[in-house]
């Protein structure tokens, strides 16, 4: 006998986006569902960000042993336990994880379902022996690793995000197809961790971030020992466990990688299969919902979140969705979703970040510009720290309001933030270059930016000029 639940918001998925929705609801007192066949916390905390981050930590770590000398330290070879490695990873899932459990969510007054959600029709979901009901639905399925056709590659054991943290023994011999965030990241914690990696990627390695900046990244991994091959194409894959060979055409030769293990980094795919969303009238394609600016699908009475909604795919780019979709849903607000100052960061050492226009994605839209640099050489706190490798680039229109800004550098990912600020709040470069930022820290290199934009105007001839004539009248 079905158990029949009536809801004000139903949502399918406790991932990032679903677990947003369904606290920020069941807090605002509405009667909230939240249904969630597999882990709480999806992605990011089960087999994304958290353990990526983790196994990242551990790995500069490590590095950092063998990283003295400029201080006067005798360099030390880490002595990696690799099990132990993924023991870390994993405690430190476990220390989030109360955050998104099942105990939180009742507690918040959510009604929690452990099974797999799918459309009955335009107003009913069903999940297990439960009915659900709701003035409104959202799909907050998440997404999964894409793997490509390649030959071969469905006959090899093959790591993707979801088994390589189960991983105990460090690979002799990793091969990463695909130079993303995933690639990239995961490319340099193996690295230095013990293990021998080799990148494939079919075009340029960050193909979304500023190739002037992002070639600091792949240098610096290149120097730290991985192997990275852009341009390739691979063509086929064969071997066993702990033996793989991947056959590549690499400027115009084909040639064979041996390995002893193969992840695979190439992008990811929108989970809309099984969910029945025809029997609800939702529209997708394989980027995944069509959704409207207010984040609805075809259905208006069921919005889409996160990885499921085929844009920009991050944790914190889910959680702006969650606050759309509850004051659309519950307060009738007809909020729409901007992605013009949506931060990103990948968390390779130097760091990569970046928010609004590159340079590149800026003249392509025939904006008139100006491009401003400040390199970390030119930071004391940089120079004290021995970590001088990197740059903050930005870009203005022509009345000195900030379009973007890209900074490769330690602790890039906590220096965007006043950027992410001056790009959603329109401010012109002279709101950063006022603020006076302590001494010593890399924050000052946001200030120096912006500054370096006034120099030629503040030290020109004419200042000069009326300096001395204003020094006439006493
Ligand atoms: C290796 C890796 C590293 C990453 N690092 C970062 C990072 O550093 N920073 C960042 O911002 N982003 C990062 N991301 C991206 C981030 O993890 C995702 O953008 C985020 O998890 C998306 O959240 P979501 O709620 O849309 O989906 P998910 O977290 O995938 O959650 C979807 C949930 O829905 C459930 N589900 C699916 N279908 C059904 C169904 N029919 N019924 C019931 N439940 C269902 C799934 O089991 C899952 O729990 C990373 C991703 C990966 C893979
Ligand atoms: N730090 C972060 O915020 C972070 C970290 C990891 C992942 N993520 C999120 O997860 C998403 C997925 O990451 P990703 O790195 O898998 O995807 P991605 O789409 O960003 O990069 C995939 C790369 O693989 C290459 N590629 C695709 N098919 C290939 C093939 N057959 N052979 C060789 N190369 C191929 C592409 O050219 C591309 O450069 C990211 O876009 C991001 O949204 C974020």
């Amino acid at each position: 006998m079905a158990k029949r639940i009536k809801a004000d918001i139903c949502v399918i998925g406790a991932g990032s986006g679903g677990l947003s929705v369904a606290a920020g609801a069941a807090q605002m007192g509405a009667r909230t569902v939240l249904i969630e066949r597999d882990a709480m916390g999806g992605d990011c905390l089960n087999t994304g960000c958290v353990p990526s981050k983790a196994l990242l930590a551990a790995a500069k770590q490590a590095y950092g042993m063998g990283a003295g000398e400029p201080f006067g330290i005798a360099p030390a070879k880490a002595q990696v336990d690799f099990g132990k490695v993924q023991d870390h990873v994993h405690s430190v899932i476990a220390a989030i994880a109360p955050n998104d459990s099942v105990a939180r969510f009742e507690a918040l007054g959510v009604t929690v379902i452990k099974d797999h959600g799918r459309f009955r029709d335009a107003s009913t979901v069903i999940a297990g022996n439960a009915e659900i009901t709701a003035r409104r639905f959202v799909v907050a399925t998440g997404s999964r690793a894409a793997v490509p056709p390649i030959p071969g590659l469905d006959k090899v054991p093959f790591y993707t995000n979801e088994n390589l943290f189960e991983n105990r023994d460090c690979p002799s011999h990793l091969i990463i197809v695909g130079g993303g965030p995933i690639g990239m990241e995961m490319a340099q914690a193996h690295c230095r961790l013990g293990a021998r990696v080799t990148v494939l990627e079919g075009q340029r390695a960050f193909t979304r971030d500023d190739p002037e900046l992002s070639a600091i990244v792949i240098d610096r991994l290149r120097r730290d020992g991985v192997e990275i091959l852009e341009g390739v194409k691979v063509l086929s894959v064969s071997g066993e466990a702990g033996k793989i060979s991947v056959t590549i055409e690499d400027k115009d030769e084909t040639r064979t990688i041996e390995g002893s293990h193969i992840l695979i980094a190439t992008g990811r795919r929108a989970n809309v299969e099984g969910l029945d969303l025809e029997k609800a009238g939702i529209e997708y394609d394989a980027r995944g919902l069509k959704l409207d600016d207010r984040l609805r699908t075809t259905n208006k009475r069921v919005f889409g979140v996160g990885d499921v909604a085929g844009g920009l795919q991050f944790t914190h780019v889910a959680g702006y969705h969650a606050g759309i979709v509850i004051r659309n849903a519950l307060f009738r607000v007809p909020a729409r979703a901007d992605h013009s100052a949506v931060p990103w960061v990948t968390f390779t050492d130097p760091e990569l970040a970046h928010v609004g226009e590159t340079e590149a994605s800026a003249r392509d839209r025939n904006m008139k510009i100006n491009v401003l640099r400040w390199h970390l050489g030119e930071n004391d706190r940089a120079q004290a720290e021995r970590q001088t490798e990197g740059v903050i680039k930005v870009i203005t229109d022509t009345h000195a309001r900030v379009l973007g800004a890209t900074i490769v550098g330690p602790h890039a990912g906590e220096l965007i933030l006043p950027w992410v600020l001056a790009k959603s709040q329109a401010l012109k470069l002279s709101a950063m270059a006022s603020v006076i930022a302590p001494y010593p820290t890399l924050s000052e290199i946001s200030k120096r930016v912006a500054g370096s934009y006034y120099t030629p105007t503040l030290f020109s001839p004419k200042t000069r000029m009326l300096v001395r004539f204003l020094g006439l009248f006493g």
